[in-house]
Formats: C-alpha cells, structure tokens, sequence
C-alpha cells in the first residue's frame, strides 16, 4: 500500500470539522494526525507531522491558519469563508516563495454545487436578467454565503466576456437590504431559517420565460466527497487554485 497522507483538521469540533475528522479516519489513503479546535497551539501541526491541513474555521482566523501551514510546506485545503481578493493576492505572494505547496480555496465541496456554479456561468450569458437566492442554517456567521459570492463573480466574468449588459432594474426607492446586495453587479439575496442547510438558487430571466438552477445539500455529508478528493490532489497543484472545478475537468 502506497503511504497515507498525513492529515489535521482544523476546527475539529464545530458542525463541519466533525463530518470531516470521520471522513479522514474513514479514507485508507489518509491518516488523521491531529484534531484541532480554538485553543490549540498551531505548533501541533508540526509536533503531530501533519503534511496536510484541512481549515473548517471561522472568516476571522483561517487566513492566519493557511499562512502558518504553508509557511511549513503544509498544504491545505480550505473550506471556510472570507477569503476577499486582497487575501488571496496576499496568499499568492506568500505561497511564491514555497513553489511545492499547494492550497485549495473551496466556497462550497458539494460537486453539486460546484457544477451548478458552473451551470449558472454558462446560463447567465444567454439570459437578460439573473438573480441569486442562497438559504441557509440560522447559526451562519456570514452573509452573503461564500459560495453565492464565488457564484456571482462567475457569473459576472461570463458576462462581461460575452458583452452582456447588467440585468435591467428600475427601482428608484427601497428599503435597506430589499434589494439584497450587489456582487460585482449580480443581486444576491440572504435567507436564514432553521431547518436549512445549505441551499442556492440562480434564477435567470427572459422575455416570457424563467430558468431556476438550484442546488441543495441537505446534509453535511454531501460535502466530504469534495474535502477528500481535494486533499487527494492539492500537492500535485502547487499555489493556489480557487474553486474546486479547479480540478475537475468540466469543459464548459
Ligand atoms: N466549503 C464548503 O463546502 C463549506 C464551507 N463551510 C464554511 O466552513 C466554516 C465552518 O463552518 P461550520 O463548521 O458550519 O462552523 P462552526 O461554527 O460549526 O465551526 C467552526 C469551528 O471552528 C472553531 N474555531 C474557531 N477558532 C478556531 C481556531 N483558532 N482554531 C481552530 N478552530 C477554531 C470553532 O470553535 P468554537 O466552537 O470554540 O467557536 C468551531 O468549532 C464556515 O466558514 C462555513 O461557511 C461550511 C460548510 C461547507
Ligand atoms: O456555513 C455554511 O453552512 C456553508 N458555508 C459555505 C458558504 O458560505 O458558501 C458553503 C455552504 O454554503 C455551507
């Protein structure tokens, strides 16, 4: 048997760090070295010879997680929200001078998700107006979802390439908030309820007609296929990669 990929997660005991620790135990590929939750030093990493960090944090402390593991050839691969583009171009440059460590930036590992993104990219350039609805568990720190955000900067790159004008809207009042919030151009609109887990609908309009892509996890599971083929494949993508579909072959 080939060696086992040596795996900490970060953020082990919250909803899912959990789902992810059992995944990793469970993968005969994987070993999981380490277990981390707030309070515990980042030098256990190195004591429990970690080569590989999978953050489920929270926005405020992820980027301090991510430049400690690369910092020390860890590869990472991360789910948490938060990473703006000044992070990102910060991470960049730190992750220039360690050329064999990779990272993984995944707003969403449900594969699901992921190709209903991609979906709504290609959709969005064929239609005169689109709008996102993400729904999600009343306990989310965070608003608009990170995966609603990747979602509409897909979709404004799509348009833009393609000469598409903003969706048309004539509102000249409104009430704070009553028309969601504007990323990169695209309205993306916040929904917390109990009962949910994560949920997005892209809804795209045309003259008499109406397009819904939506997707739904409906349990935390639907997202550990995604963590563990990242994990799988960071160290063979050094730097950093952005999405998830950076490693799929999606051809669209
Ligand atoms: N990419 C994806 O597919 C998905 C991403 N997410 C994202 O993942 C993140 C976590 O989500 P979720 O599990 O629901 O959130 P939780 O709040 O349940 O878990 C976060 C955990 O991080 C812990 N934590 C806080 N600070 C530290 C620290 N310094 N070191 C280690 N652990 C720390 C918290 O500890 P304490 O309990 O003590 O506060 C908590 O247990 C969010 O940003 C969420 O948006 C969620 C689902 C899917
Ligand atoms: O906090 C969550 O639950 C989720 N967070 C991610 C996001 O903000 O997009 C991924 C998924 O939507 C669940």
């Amino acid at each position: 048997m080939t060696e086992q990929l040596a795996v900490a997660v970060l953020g082990a005991h919250g909803r899912m760090g959990i789902e992810a620790v059992k995944a990793v135990d469970a993968a005969e590929d994987m070993k999981l070295v380490a277990a981390l939750g707030r309070g515990d030093s980042l030098e256990k990493l190195l004591d429990a010879g970690a080569q590989y960090v999978v953050d489920l944090t929270v926005p405020d402390i992820t980027e301090t997680n991510v430049r400690f593991a690369v910092e020390h050839g860890i590869h990472a691969v991360v789910g948490t929200t938060g990473w703006d583009a000044h992070r990102l171009d910060s991470l960049r440059s730190l992750l220039e001078q360690k050329p064999d460590t990779g990272v993984l930036i995944a707003p969403n590992f449900a594969l699901g998700s992921v190709l209903a993104s991609a979906f709504a990219a290609k959709a969005s350039q064929y239609f005169e107006s689109v709008e996102i609805i993400e729904l999600h568990h009343p306990n989310k720190v965070d608003a608009p979802s990170g995966t609603a955000v990747r979602t509409a900067q897909l979709i404004a790159e799509a348009r833009q390439e393609a000469g598409v004008p903003a969706s048309p809207d004539a509102t000249e009042t409104s009430l704070d908030g009553a028309r969601g919030c504007d990323v990169d151009g695209v309205r993306v609109h916040s929904v917390r309820l109990r009962g949910l887990v994560a949920h997005q609908e892209v809804l795209f309009g045309g003259p008499g007609e109406q397009l819904t892509l939506r997707h739904d996890s409906f349990d935390r599971a639907s997202f550990m296929p995604g963590v563990l083929l990242g994990l799988r494949k960071v160290a063979a993508n050094p730097g950093l990669t952005v999405g998830l579909d950076g490693y799929l072959d999606l051809g669209l």
